[in-house]
């Protein structure tokens, strides 16, 4: 509950200050260099701070005929205002403190900075403007502070906020390890700037100075450069000094510290009065210091890197929020109506995005409904097939929308049993891989009203589309349902490109089934092996996809297998070469050759030979190997001038067919997997990869052999080895 406190607010916040913290952001990044530029003054003197007092007043009294005032500013240039016989040396002007010549003129506020500075302060609207920059900083104050809030939730508690961030390659991850950064000098700087607009309307509460008094005792004259409190006194603590404006005594010098004011005796060099500034007064120039960066390069550039920072939180924070907005449910059927209810546990959304995808299917087969999370868990009296979809946060915790839903599942009477499904999102880079799914499975099996079909629930690393798919798909055939689920996890449509047909080559066997065809395209088209070309034949609504491969000249290639009643398969073969199509890229990351692994075993079955074919010419130094299952020796030579050039340029080492329609000694790939094994298991010991594309009835075969040499060769069993990634399919 409070997290979602946290999380409204830190959104509202920041959309009602947006526009303000935009320009802020920005004029104040360009301003926190006007201290560096300053320092970079010729007249910058170095260790100017270590002078004392004593040693500057003698230095001038002998070189000047009469000293009115000393200032010195936050970067230790001492300003004096002198007089002297000598026109040159005369007037107000920056001086050398160890030695007392004037080095420089004081030069006019940079024009460009003091226009910055009134933007900053007011955006030119005076003082409206003054309120509305006031509020806007406090409200800076109010989203970093809810932003370390969720921050720390995030991390699993306060103590554990500044543990390592694990690296999901997320903009969440971007957002929080950046923020953990800058979320101190932001909070610093919004509080400063908020502290300086309260003193502006005189908000802050009303302090008096303290003032000690003294009579002067000595009788005793002494020369200032002998006054025991100039001796001790080096300009670092100083802000001005103004000399007594006559001898008499009366008349004293008044010096300016940074926390006190004194008056001193002109004769006798004694205190008689000291008055201490109010608090509200040393916490006014602290904030102003703090906010401008004022006396100290290093902090200028905290507080320019910060103020960048803002406009990358200000960034990241959209896109987190657009995608959550994205995700929000939208039922057609109400809880009282549906036979199919799928409850979501998700933090991020990315969860959400799955259970409206299985959603959208449902809805499409003419299936009643309906979306919720988890936390909304109810009685539903029409129910028949529930699905959990729920991802795990903190350490093994549920997310936000979840965590009531164990203590709802005990407390809620089951009035209609229905069967149950559990679905996993989470990550191996946590410790507690998936927890919260377990512990609903857990519970859900507990319950005598609630049929669990599977013993243990689907755990998916990373998001991964494609074993989401394959569940849904698997579900999908034993319940019947008729469902179409797409083949990309995609709500925005790809462009639509114009490809003209290189070649066509089709199998003359006895089957003369299957075609390969060879596409190009006027412009460079991007697109890397295992990627998917969308089709949609010629007064058709509905696309279809395929698995794309690539020759050496960067052309397409797909291989088809006809259908006496497929429209795309009977379209794409009526094609000649140079005929004009058109079509859409699409990318499936998940099929892509694996960056970083050892060892690489592509199987294929029939069609599925064609994004393989574009692979085995990639990545030249991860060893792979090559098993495909065709019917005749004809449908091999199609692809073999490819396999073989592979071969030669040692992209491929390995390559192996099995014919099912000739006397061969393989007729399956599982024949030559089960040849192959030590190779198996080898590559899955290390960390390899094996990738499958094919039949669903091949993928099946190929899986329940693997768990067999799984457990013969006392490997972890073959679901860690799909958990970890090392399994990838597309298989239709
Ligand atoms: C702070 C944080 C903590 C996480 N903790 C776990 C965890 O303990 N176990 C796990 O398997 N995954 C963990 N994950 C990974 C998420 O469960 C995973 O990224 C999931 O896909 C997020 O789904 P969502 O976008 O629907 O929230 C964590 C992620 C984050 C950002």
């Amino acid at each position: 509950m409070l997290n979602k406190i946290w999380r409204y607010s830190h959104f509202y916040l920041t959309v009602s200050s947006f526009l303000f913290l935009l320009l802020a952001s920005i004029t104040g990044s360009f301003l926190a260099f006007e201290p560096i530029q300053e320092k970079l003054q010729p007249h910058y003197i170095e260790n100017a701070e270590d002078v004392s007092v004593a040693q500057l007043i003698d230095t001038l009294k002998n070189k000047y005929n009469e000293v009115l005032d000393i200032e010195v500013d936050k970067n230790y240039f001492v300003k004096a205002s002198l007089f002297s016989l000598e026109e040159a040396i005369d007037g107000q002007f920056y001086i050398n403190p160890f030695n007392g010549d004037k080095i420089a003129d004081i030069p006019r506020k940079g024009a460009f900075f003091e226009f910055l500075t009134n933007f900053h302060r007011s955006l030119f609207l005076k003082t409206p403007g003054r309120v509305f920059v006031g509020i806007s900083c406090f409200l800076l104050f109010l989203i970093a502070i809810t932003g370390l809030l969720l921050a720390i939730k995030r991390q699993g508690g306060f103590l554990k906020f500044f543990l390592k961030i694990i690296n999901d390659k997320s903009i969440q991850y971007n957002h929080v390890a950046l923020g953990r950064l800058f979320l101190i000098p932001i909070i610093i700087l919004a509080l400063s700037g908020t502290y300086l607009s309260m003193e502006r309307f005189s908000l802050l509460p009303k302090t008096k100075a303290i003032v000690t008094q003294q009579e002067s005792v000595f009788k005793l004259n002494i020369t200032f450069s002998k006054f025991p409190i100039f001796k001790t006194i080096t300009l670092k603590e100083v802000k001005k000094i103004e000399f007594p404006f006559s001898t008499d005594e009366e008349d004293f010098f008044i010096l300016s510290l940074q926390d006190r004011e004194l008056e001193i005796h002109q004769k006798t060099g004694e205190i008689v009065k000291t008055t201490y500034y109010p608090i509200t007064k040393i916490l006014s120039v602290l904030s102003f210091n703090l906010h401008t960066g004022s006396g100290s390069i290093i902090w200028s550039l905290v507080l320019f890197i910060s103020s960048l920072s803002v406009l990358y939180f200000m960034y990241s924070g959209s896109i987190i929020a657009f995608k959550r907005m994205r995700s929000k449910t939208k039922n057609k059927y109400n809880a009282n109506q549906a036979n199919f209810v799928i409850l979501i546990g998700s933090e991020n959304g990315g969860t959400k995005r799955l259970g409206k995808t299985l959603q959208q299917s449902l809805l499409k087969a003419g299936k009643k409904v309906f979306l919720d999370d988890l936390n909304n868990y109810k009685s539903y009296p029409a129910i028949e097939q529930l699905v959990i979809i729920t991802s795990t946060y903190g350490d093994g915790e549920p997310p936000s929308n979840a965590n009531l839903f164990l203590t709802k599942l005990q407390q809620i009477k089951i009035i209609k049993p229905f069967t149950c499904n559990v679905i996993g999102l989470g990550s191996f880079s946590y410790s507690k891989f998936c927890e919260f799914a377990k512990s609903v499975q857990r519970q859900v099996v507990l319950n005598k009203q609630i049929i669990v079909p599977q013993e243990n629930p689907l755990l998916i690393h990373n998001q991964n589309y494609n074993a989401f798919r394959n569940w849904v798909l698997e579900w999908n055939t034993s319940l019947n349902l008729n469902l179409e689920i797409p083949k990309e996890l995609s709500f925005i449509k790809p462009k639509e490109t114009i490809f003209k047909v290189v070649e066509k080559q089709n199998v003359i066997d006895e089957y003369a089934e299957t075609f390969k065809l060879t596409l190009g395209s006027k412009k460079r088209i991007k697109f890397v092996p295992g990627d998917l070309l969308g089709i949609t034949p010629p007064n058709e609504t509905s696309e279809r996809l395929y698995s794309i491969g690539k020759n050496s000249n960067g052309d397409l290639l797909l291989s088809i297998k006809k259908h006496s009643l497929g429209i795309c398969s009977n379209f794409l073969n009526g094609l000649k070469p140079n005929q004009e199509l058109k079509g859409t890229i699409q990318k499936n990351k998940q099929f892509h050759l694996p960056k970083k692994s050892k060892q690489v075993i592509l199987i294929a079955n029939g069609t599925g030979i064609a994004p393989f074919l574009g692979m085995i010419h990639q990545k030249k130094n991860t060893p792979k190997t090559l098993y495909w299952g065709t019917r005749t020796k004809i449908s091999e030579e199609l692809y073999k001038s490819q396999i073989l050039e592979a071969l030669q340029k040692k992209t491929l080492q390995t390559y192996d067919v099995a014919f099912s329609k000739e006397e061969s000694p393989y007729n399956y790939v599982q024949d030559i997997i089960t040849r192959d094994e030590k190779n198996i298991v080898k590559t899955l010991s290390t960390g390899g990869t094996i990738m499958l594309c094919g039949s669903i009835t091949m993928r099946n075969g190929v899986f329940e052999l693997l768990e067999k040499i799984c457990f013969r060769n006392n490997l972890p069993a073959f679901e860690t080895f799909k958990n970890k990634g090392q399994i990838l399919t597309d298989c239709y």
